[in-house]
């Protein structure tokens, strides 16, 4: 399989772009370590304009899944296809992989997310990369520590710099894993609303591993449920996930009972 890079260069989104579009497919995908197949295999599509939220408990294969779809993990077995040979991912990683010590603002790290060859020599050069930066920086509400050592940010805005510098990417596909598990309840939604912005305006397809499952299911237009005691990977809307007997097995019925009836289309859905 062909790789990314976790965080790729810079590219433009195309201005017009069909909701609905597959971006990545998974075909019998076996996720796992050492030729070790984690949960069974796998058969989904990830669209454009698609919102994903990924839950389950600690060391259910969460992680693992995301560094399979980026190239950084190899498949047990299966394939991983793009849509088209240009189509480019973006990754959060938890902000403990990130080095603490590095000497950057939030501004540079944020165009980061920009970097190409050597043009990290300079990176502030054009005025057309200054003006992305900032909008990514504003995007994502990070203006306002752009100025700041990242090493003195506290977590959440360690957080709100690593979206800015995703957002900075422009990549068609972004994958972001507990990107709010530092912020705050207002900052966690208002980075919830953000995501959601992002894929149903510029047609990202959008993953993010959530732990908040209430959170979840009020912004996401799919929810999927991982699970290895069970070797459950559930995908569909708030209530199919939450009533599933390996979801109710972990988490308990009070989920179900409260999910809403039909397909979810997030907090301004009509
Ligand atoms: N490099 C590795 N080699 C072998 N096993 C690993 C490796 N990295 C992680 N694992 C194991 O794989 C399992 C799934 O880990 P993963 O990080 O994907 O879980 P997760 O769902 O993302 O968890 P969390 O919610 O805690 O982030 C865990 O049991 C973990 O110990």
């Amino acid at each position: 399989m062909k790789t990314d890079e976790p965080v790729g260069a810079a590219h433009a989104v195309s201005p017009t772009f069909t909701v609905g579009e597959p971006l990545l497919t998974c075909t019998e995908l076996v996720i796992g370590y050492n030729d070790k197949a984690m949960l069974p295999p796998i058969n989904m599509v990830i669209r454009r304009g698609q919102f994903i939220a990924v839950v389950g408990r600690n060391g259910s294969g969460k992680s693992t899944w995301f560094k399979t779809l980026l190239g950084m993990l190899e498949p047990v077995s299966g394939t991983i296809s793009r849509s088209h040979p240009t189509m480019r991912s973006a990754y959060v990683p938890q902000t403990s992989s990130i080095d603490s010590i590095l000497p950057l603002r939030a501004r540079e790290l944020t165009a980061w997310g920009r970097l190409r060859g050597w043009s990290f020599l300079w990176p502030f050069a054009r005025k057309s990369e200054r003006d992305a930066v900032e909008v990514a920086l504003e995007t994502a509400g990070a203006k306002a520590i752009a100025n700041k050592p990242y090493r003195e940010l506290s977590e959440g805005q360690k957080q709100r710099t690593l979206l800015a510098r995703l957002i900075a990417t422009e990549a068609d596909l972004v994958l972001l894993d507990e990107p709010t598990a530092a912020m705050d309840a207002v900052a966690e939604r208002e980075t919830m609303q953000r995501l959601c912005s992002l894929a149903r305006e510029r047609g990202l397809g959008v993953v993010v591993v959530c732990h908040d499952l209430e959170v979840a299911a009020e912004h996401a237009d799919v929810l999927l449920f991982v699970d290895r005691e069970t070797s459950a990977f559930v995908v569909g809307d708030a209530r199919t996930v939450f009533c599933h007997p390996a979801f109710r097995r972990q988490y308990g019925d009070e989920y179900c009972h409260r999910a809403p009836e039909g397909p979810h289309r997030g907090p301004d859905a009509r």
